[in-house]
């Protein structure tokens, strides 16, 4: 085979409308055949064309990042509020303002690239891959490394890793919703077409589209920046919906932004009116703002939680998304399927009787001919059926309908010596309504009527209830030319009888569950299977559970119903995809946070739509893509780890955000006021920011500290309630501080401005700094160890400020020596205010409450 690579094969040769041309054009077009690549040319085209991964959500560039911080409104504003400090020949602001921002843009952008990388390298661990031919041979490797003119062979439930043909096609149906919206999938075949549109391209495949049943073989014409939708990553990246995260932060923003504005509006007019000079004014309040924002929040928050996400890696859980792990805590509704999370997943054919009940090997091989020549949808049932029976010699593959979770069956339609046959399988609800009669292929049919065939289905309900999962099996004759099978077929069937399958319960599940129980997590099981299964497991778990809802019911239940009921209810069966989605809808629709554990192509859409969509290694590449993280073991219990890992998360930004909001809000509000009520600025703009800056520095600790186990026991959320409390008692008290401040200082010892300033630039920095001691516990603050990160940054802030403040160098920023008297009462004031937050803190601090309104009623072990 050649594999030089000619001119011609720069990147952008292929035609936008690729479909419309013959498979010989494209693989001409490509220099490529229908036996793939070679090792060598794949990496060559590799080199050529880059990696099949154009805008994926890679870490940014250190370079973009500072930028990214420079083009925020508020850094904008600092850089003009420099230049005019500039223009007006105040050299010393100028050069001050722009060294405090650098400080804080840089000490910003490298903790948050660290930790980024250091999730993203975890990531990549979990990442998609794809079976190509390399060398002739089936080879996999990662959707990263797949370039054009490759082979790629995909089943139902993969992810197409970039454009291209089909080449062949066994009932390949593509889910292209991220491409036209349209929910329902697409019959894809090989062969050229003349679509207008990309939609109606049979015969085209997308990247970042997936492939819900049936199988194809495709050729790649396009990949990475060149793919049409922006290839996987684009899936990858697909909008999910708002996490309750998310959500949190936004409040949190708003509220934010409020105060800052309303703040810095009221000082900059009341300083105007009061014929304050303008430009001053206007430095002034620029530093409160800055002051007020919480401009670190990105910050620690990509910190902790990555710290969060590493530590969850070490637990085997991979985090996709960093958010996650926040959402992961905080979620109180934890749906999951069932195979695999409450059983073994070692499923294994233990009977095959008749409609008589009866044991008949003959069922057996019929069902083999069912999964084994059928295309698409490999479930472990089929494998079960494959490993005790294969289809009988000569039977061969004439056209099928594959599995579906809304069909809950399969046919195919196959062919031996001169006779047709199709063989249905699947869920006894879906294919005993269309059974006229029962018997085997080779014996005589009798005729099947409602009783019979309410003797057959009290023969599944006696396995269901033993915890024994059925599939129907089902023929009929079909004429010797027939070629094509469709559903329409599947009507006049005869029963011939069950497949019988076990899937032993999973040793440790009831205790994960009580686990995650006692947690504040309610496990609720999601299954597609059918009632009596999901029964007899719980019962055999010991799992206490209240309710049980069927798709049937469910989809005679609206929206508004659909939210009640699954509230109540524990178990649900025989559920659609659809369905799923809708429960988990409903569940946050509620006000819950809810969380979707599941591997299969019919878990996908609920794994998206969760606020922490969790999948597990091994499951499909549709259920990986969708999902938030990836659980290395599939083990409930790994998940409660996870759990409180995030839970601590929480813990450590609430206390950035306590901080933020009282102890800082509190000494911005002060300075506000003071600024009218005395004749000169409290602080200088420059020592504002300064002020700031210093505290920023003492706060980048806050990551690393260690939380109490109390916090991790209860779901939090983002809780605006709580954060105002915490303000309006602690911000008050940092007020009356303040105050007592400046009578001391003016009356008392009729200080100077710059004497003034210096003194409260000491008292406000000890007091916002040293409250973190107090705030990041709920228990009395020497009952808990901060850890000795945060002591260092603190104190090394705090002696970094008394520093500037108090020795010559202070000269430079307007501070002046303060007499030993003065600094004592400043002193004396500090040990008073730690004292009275300390006990105030328990009124704003109230213990973590459950959420939800329904708080009873929840499985449990009993
Ligand atoms: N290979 C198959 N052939 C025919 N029917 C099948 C096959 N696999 C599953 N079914 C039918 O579809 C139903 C739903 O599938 P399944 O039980 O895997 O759903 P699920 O929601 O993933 O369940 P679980 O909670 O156990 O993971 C099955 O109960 C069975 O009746
Ligand atoms: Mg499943």
């Amino acid at each position: 085979m050649l594999r030089d690579l000619p001119e011609r094969r720069m990147p952008a040769p292929i035609r936008p409308d690729f479909w419309a041309a013959p498979a010989e054009t494209v693989f001409a077009d490509l220099s490529a055949s229908p036996s793939g690549l070679t090792h060598e040319d794949a990496a060559q085209r590799l080199a050529l064309y880059g990696r099949n991964n154009a805008g994926a959500p890679a870490a940014r560039r250190i370079p973009a990042r500072i930028l990214a911080r420079l083009t925020e409104p508020l850094v904008a504003i600092l850089i003009v509020a420099a230049l005019i400090s500039g223009a007006t020949g105040d050299w010393a602001s100028f050069t001050i303002i722009l060294c405090i921002l650098a400080a804080s843009v840089a000490l910003d952008v490298v903790q948050e690239h660290r930790a980024e990388a250091a999730a993203e390298a975890l990531r990549r661990s979990v990442a998609i891959h794809a079976v190509v031919l390399r060398d002739g041979a089936p080879t996999e490797i990662p959707a990263e490394e797949v370039v054009p003119g490759d082979i790629v062979d995909l089943t139902a439930g993969d992810l197409v890793p970039a454009d291209g043909i089909v080449l062949s096609a066994h009932a390949a149906q593509a889910n292209e919703a991220l491409l036209t919206g349209e929910p329902y999938p697409v019959e894809k075949r090989p062969g050229p077409v003349a679509a207008e549109t990309p939609a109606e391209a049979t015969s085209a495949l997308f990247g970042g589209t997936s492939i819900v049943a049936g199988e194809a073989r495709m050729l790649v014409v396009a990949t990475g920046a060149a793919a049409r939708f922006g290839g996987i990553a684009a899936a990858l990246r697909a909008e999910a919906p708002p996490s309750a995260f998310q959500r949190g932060l936004h409040d949190f923003g708003v509220l934010i932004l409020r105060l800052t504005g309303f703040l810095v509006l009221f000082v900059l007019l009341t300083h105007l009116v009061s014929g304050r000079p303008a430009l001053e004014s206007f430095l002034f309040a620029v530093a409160l703002a800055v002051g007020l924002t919480p401009e670190l929040l990105p910050m620690v928050m990509t910190v902790t939680l990555s710290r969060g996400a590493l530590r969850m890696a070490a637990r085997r859980v991979v985090v996709k998304r960093l958010a996650a792990v926040h959402d992961l805590g905080s979620m109180d509704v934890l749906c999951t399927d069932k195979t695999g999370t409450l059983t073994e997943a070692r499923i294994a054919l233990v009977g095959h009787p008749g409609a008589d009940g009866a044991e008949d090997p003959r069922v057996r091989d019929l069902a083999a001919i069912a999964a084994g020549l059928g295309t698409g949808l490999r479930s472990p049932l089929d494998a079960a059926i494959l490993a005790t029976a294969t289809p009988a010699e000569g039977w061969r593959h004439i056209a099928d309908v594959p599995f579906t979770f809304d069909r809950r069956r399969n046919s195919v339609l196959a062919g031996q010596d001169g006779r047709r046959l199709l063989v249905v399988k699947g869920a006894a609800e879906e294919i005993l309504p269309h059974c006229i009669a029962t018997g085997l292929p080779d014996g005589t049919p009798a005729p099947l009527d409602a009783a019979g065939r309410a003797r057959i289905a009290a023969l599944e309900e006696a396995k269901a209830a033993d915890g024994l999962r059925c599939l129907a099996v089902a023929w009929r004759a079909m004429p010797v030319d027939a070629d094509d099978a469709a559903i329409e077929d599947e009507t006049d069937l005869v029963f011939a009888g069950f497949c019988v399958f076990v899937d032993p319960p999973k040793a440790g599940a009831a205790e994960a569950i009580a686990r995650l129980g006692r947690l504040g997590v309610r496990v609720k099981i999601v299954s597609g299977d059918s009632p009596a299964v999901v029964r007899h497991l719980v019962d055999t778990l010991g799992i206490k559970a209240h309710g049980l809802l069927t798709g049937a019911e469910i989809a005679h239940l609206s929206d508004g119903a659909l939210a009640a009921q699954a509230l109540r209810t524990d178990l649900f069966a025989r559920v659609s995809p659809d369905q799923k989605t809708r429960i988990i809808r409903a569940l946050k629709a509620r006000g819950h946070r809810v969380g979707f554990l599941g591997d299969g192509i019919n878990d996908a859409p609920a794994i998206h739509a969760a606020d922490a969509g969790i999948s597990v290694d091994g499951a499909t590449d549709v259920a990986r893509a969708a999902a938030d993280m990836i659980l290395l073991d599939h083990d409930l219990g790994v998940l409660a780890d996870g759990v409180e890992e995030g839970r601590r998360t929480h813990a450590n930004i609430m206390k950035y955000v306590r901080m933020g909001t009282s102890s800082n809000f509190g000494n911005m509000l002060s300075m506000a006021v003071a600024s009218l009520a005395i004749p000169f600025l409290p602080l200088t703009p420059i020592q504002v920011l300064l002020n700031n800056l210093i505290y920023d520095l003492s706060e980048t600790g806050i990551p690393f500290d260690s939380v109490d186990p109390t916090e991790a026991a209860r779901p939090h959320g983002w809780n605006m309630a709580e954060v105002l409390r915490f303000t309006l008692v602690l911000g008050p008290l940092s007020s009356v501080f303040d105050l007592a401040t400046f009578g001391i200082l003016i009356w008392g010892f009729g200080a100077a401005p710059e004497e003034f300033r210096t003194a409260w630039f000491v008292e406000s920095m000890a007091t916002q700094i040293l409250v973190i001691f107090l705030i990041r516990t709920s228990a009395p603050a020497w009952r808990s160890r901060p850890n000795p990160i945060l002591v260092a940054t603190s104190l090394g802030a705090l002696a970094v400020a008394l520093l500037l403040a108090l020795t010559p160098v202070g000269a430079a920023f307007g501070f002046a020596p303060l007499p030993g008297s003065l600094l004592l009462a400043m002193g004396g004031l500090v040990v008073l205010y730690l004292a009275a937050a300390e006990m105030l803190k328990r009124v704003a601090m109230a213990s973590p409450r459950p959420h939800g309104r329904h708080t009873h009623r929840h499985l449990s072990a009993s």
